[in-house]
């Protein structure tokens, strides 16, 4: 799918980078940037452009490495509570955007910049975490 219709379809305000970011923006001019490898808010803006998370000078915004900052997610464990990698593989996984089951429908949407994520088990990670599941970030 192209983001291009995606964001036609979707939400006009929404737009994606060339890392697999997407971009969003708010009427007033306050942005988010959620990158897909994690499913990670990595930056929200006010509408005065100032920064309001913390991310490491030191982070790595790529993968193979999970990210240091923005909002990461933690799942299937939280730091090393388990078997598997440190706070669990969805931090360090390529989420997909959600056309299937958006949480909010144009309708509901108003004026509001959204981005729907989906991440589901790969055959590796069924392995290590043998449960089925299917995560949503809305
Ligand atoms: O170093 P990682 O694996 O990216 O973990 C991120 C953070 O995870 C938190 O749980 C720790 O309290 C922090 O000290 C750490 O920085």
């Amino acid at each position: 799918m192209s983001m291009g219709r995606y964001a036609a379809s979707t939400d006009p305000e929404a737009g994606r980078d060339g890392d697999g970011a997407v971009l969003l923006r708010s009427p007033s001019g306050a942005t988010a940037r959620v990158s897909l490898h994690g499913g990670q808010v990595v930056s929200w803006k006010n509408d005065r452009g100032d920064e309001l998370l913390f991310t490491s000078s030191k982070a790595i915004m790529k993968p193979p490495k999970a990210m240091r900052g923005g909002i990461p997610i933690c799942f299937p464990q939280f730091g090393n509570c388990g078997t598997l990698e440190r706070h669990g593989f969805a931090r360090n996984r390529m989420w997909g955007l959600d056309e299937e089951h958006p949480a909010l429908s144009r309708s509901d949407s108003g004026s509001r910049s959204f981005v729907d994520l989906i991440l589901k088990p790969s055959e590796e990670d069924t392995k290590s975490w043998p449960h089925r599941y299917a995560s949503h970030l809305c």
